[in-house]
């Protein structure tokens, strides 16, 4: 691939009227009617390569202009075709990773162009693999279905064989996301001869089996900032790859002070002297976290802080999980708020690239990027096309330090890692940057601070116990996330600060998450649960606070339930062993179905074992010491001694079947014709019986 040319961007490179081959004047007026007087130097070096039928790979810095740099060529092809596109023939397609980028790609500035008839067509490469195949792997893997290998079925409703030209934007991120067989699909089904272009701010080794794929011969067109000390070195020696204008910094700090710092950015940013109704300052801001649930957390929570919406501040929050409608319409509020109100967008990464959200002053990046080529288009939301911005990352004090090359943090560097790939982790990808300070406005430290918006956060938490769901989701999500980072030499999560990190989501108290275990010790000792009723803790939504009571009375029946089965357990257990049940078998007792709540307690299996041990030495003792009383009884009574004592009765009983037995005899030796007392007497047990029948006969 040719290097075609290395350019400094935004300043200017010339009139429109110097582009070879001219513009057509309906696109010239157009141009010059958005009050676009000069061309860009990525729109200079990619418009006439891409018109003269070269497919083109384009890197340029975030907010330099690549979009028109595609937008005019696309219709400059469409405009000088001789034949006009039948009714569902499609002439271009662009392709971009999100839904937002698309909409914008296709709206505001570009929209002129756009109106000259649906011979273009700007999607995500779902919506697209959908509308020209007629199916899409988004829906056939909800359907269960393997995305990949699928082909779609040609039976779209726009047709491609007249496509003249293709434009991936943010081509690198539509790899990461995943879509690389969707892509492949389409590339497949679209016509050989087109012109195919690349566009992004930072370009992936994955994208060289795209280009090999998708594009013929292209030029590469390459577009970097030139620093002053740089001038005249070659590309690569020298240049940044954030724009001109952009002050890019970082603060350090704890990370139970995140969020107070991010306070004092705002504030100090948005109102530089202490004078509260000053409008000099910033005035609209991009707030980066790492997961949709922390976006999602932190809007809701600071929303409702009296601290910064007393100063004025509106928030906003734009994250992956919301409906396409709630991310329009946030668009649409952040964008058209008021100059004299300060905004601050709360998201994730799903506003980082290509978004062209107009004059944003201030990006923070409370979470720095799991993927570090997030980082320059993260900070390139601001500084665009010739403005100029400020961007603040905030780090953990310690190894996150390395980030911004201050390898003396790092205690030892792995063996097989240079030097420099850590310690100069950003700088090696021409991202330099500064240390920033904000230093209080008052007299409070920035722990105080930290510990007065905890305590505020914490009265406005306990005002909905959905903000405490949330604050879990967020935090637990946050951690994941961590571990996730691709610098994780620097990133360690067992180096983060878990229980600082629990203080900054003001948690009411700690979860229990396997990312804890083992720090129990440094749980207790620094940190406190907040004393909270749960039974009492309310959601604001009724409707949910309603179902909430009915689980919570139903859970509390099912405790009392199980305290009385208990209960009732022990006590027939103790009156078993007290009136003796225990002799007979459990297995015959349980036949019976005398003791059902018992036998459910030993599914239990609650001290089973024990008890029967117990159980059944005790009846063994008993049956011993039965055995040994009946036979002294005996021995008593054939001495005549009268002691038979309590036991008379069962003797008596013995007696009376005794008495029985010799009368069925007796009877049996009358039937049999001989009455001999005698015989009787002979026929029985021996002489002593013989004495007492003779008596009761
Ligand atoms: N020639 C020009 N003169 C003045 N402004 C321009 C010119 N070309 C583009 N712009 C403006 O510059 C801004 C940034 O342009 P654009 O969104 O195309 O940048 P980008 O390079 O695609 O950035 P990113 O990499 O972040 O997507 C837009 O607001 C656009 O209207």
């Amino acid at each position: 691939m040719a290097v075609d040319r290395l350019a400094a961007a935004p300043p200017s490179a010339g009139p429109w009227s110097k582009i070879n081959p001219p513009l057509t004047p309906w696109v010239a007026d157009v141009v010059r009617d958005m009050g676009f007087e000069q061309m860009y130097p990525v729109q200079a070096s990619t418009i006439p390569l891409f018109m003269q039928h070269k497919d083109v790979v384009v890197e340029a810095v975030t907010g330099s202009g690549k979009t028109l740099a595609f937008v005019i060529p696309v219709l400059e092809k469409l405009l000088r075709r001789g034949k006009s596109l039948g009714k569902r023939e499609i002439g271009a397609i662009v392709i971009a990773p999100t839904r937002e980028l698309a909409i914008q790609i296709h709206s505001d500035d570009k929209k002129q162009f756009f109106e000259t008839g649906a011979d273009i067509l700007v999607g995500t490469p779902g919506r697209l693999e959908e509308f020209l195949l007629g199916s899409s792997s988004v829906a056939m893997s909800k359907k269960g279905n393997s995305a990949s290998g699928r082909r779609g079925s040609g039976n779209g409703v726009g047709d491609t064989k007249s496509l003249e030209v293709l434009v991936m934007d943010e081509a690198d991120r539509l790899l990461d996301l995943g879509f690389t067989p969707t892509l492949t699909r389409l590339l497949d089904h679209f016509p050989k001869q087109r012109r195919t272009g690349l566009f992004s701010a930072t370009m992936s080794d994955a994208l060289g089996q795209l280009v090999r794929v998708g594009l013929r011969n292209p030029v590469r067109v390459v577009v970097k900032v030139e620093s002053k000390a740089g001038k005249g070195k070659a590309e690569g020696q020298d240049g940044r790859n954030i724009p001109t204008l952009l002050q890019n910094g970082f603060v350090v700090c704890s990370p139970s002070e995140r969020i107070a710092m991010l306070f004092r950015i705002l504030r100090r940013e948005a109102f530089p002297s202490s004078d509260s109704d000053d409008s000099s300052g910033a005035r609209k801001f991009i707030v980066y976290f790492s997961t949709c649930a922390a976006v999602d957390y932190f809007f809701k929570a600071l929303s409702a802080l009296p601290s910064l919406t007393e100063s004025g501040f509106s928030l906003h929050s734009l994250h992956g999980q919301q409906s396409p409608t709630r991310r329009s319409s946030t668009y649409t509020a952040f964008t058209a708020l008021p100059p004299t109100t300060p905004g601050v967008l709360l998201c994730t990464d799903v506003a980082a690239r290509g978004l062209d959200l107009p004059d944003v002053d201030v990006v923070v990046q409370v979470d720095p990027p799991v993927d570090p080529r997030a980082f320059g288009h993260r900070v390139g939301r601001t500084a665009r096309a010739g403005r100029s911005g400020k961007a603040v990352v905030l780090l953990n004090k310690g190894r996150e330090e390395g980030y911004v090359g201050e390898s003396r943090f790092l205690p030892s560097l792995p063996r097989n890692c240079a030097d420099e790939t850590v310690a100069d982790f950003l700088n090696i990808r021409k991202i330099p940057l500064q240390r920033f300070e904000y230093p209080s406005q008052g007299e409070s430290t920035l722990e105080q601070e930290s510990q007065a918006v905890r305590d505020e956060m914490r009265k406005v938490i306990l005002k909905d116990r959905d903000l405490h769901d949330r604050g879990i989701k967020a935090f637990v999500s946050s951690i994941r996330s961590y571990s996730k980072h691709e610098a994780s030499y620097l990133f360690r999560l067992q180096d983060l600060d878990l229980v600082g990190l629990a203080q900054s989501f003001a948690l009411l108290r700690m979860p229990k998450v396997a990312e804890l275990k083992g720090k129990e010790k440094e749980i207790r000792e620094r940190w406190e649960d907040v004393e909270v009723d749960w039974d009492t803790y309310a959601y604001a939504d009724k409707v949910r606070e309603k179902q909430r009571k009915a689980e919570l009375k139903a859970q509390q029946e099912k405790r009392l339930e199980q305290e009385s089965r208990k209960r009732a357990l022990a006590e027939s257990s103790a009156a078993i062993d007290a009136d003796g049940a225990g002799d007979e078998p459990e297995a015959k007792r349980h036949k019976k179905g005398e003791n059902k709540d018992k036998n459910r307690a030993w599914s239990a299996k609650e001290d089973a074992e024990a008890k029967k041990a117990a159980r059944r030495a005790k009846r063994v003792a008993k049956a011993k010491a039965k055995h040994a009383a009946q036979a002294a009884q005996r021995h008593a009574a054939v001495e005549g001694d009268g002691a038979a004592g309590d036991e008379g009765e069962s003797e008596a009983e013995d007696w009376k079947e005794e008495l029985a037995r010799v009368k069925r005899e007796k009877k049996m030796a009358a039937a049999r014709g001989g009455k001999s007392e005698k015989g009787v007497a002979q026929a029985g047990s021996g002489g002593l019986a013989g004495v007492a029948f003779e008596g009761l006969d």
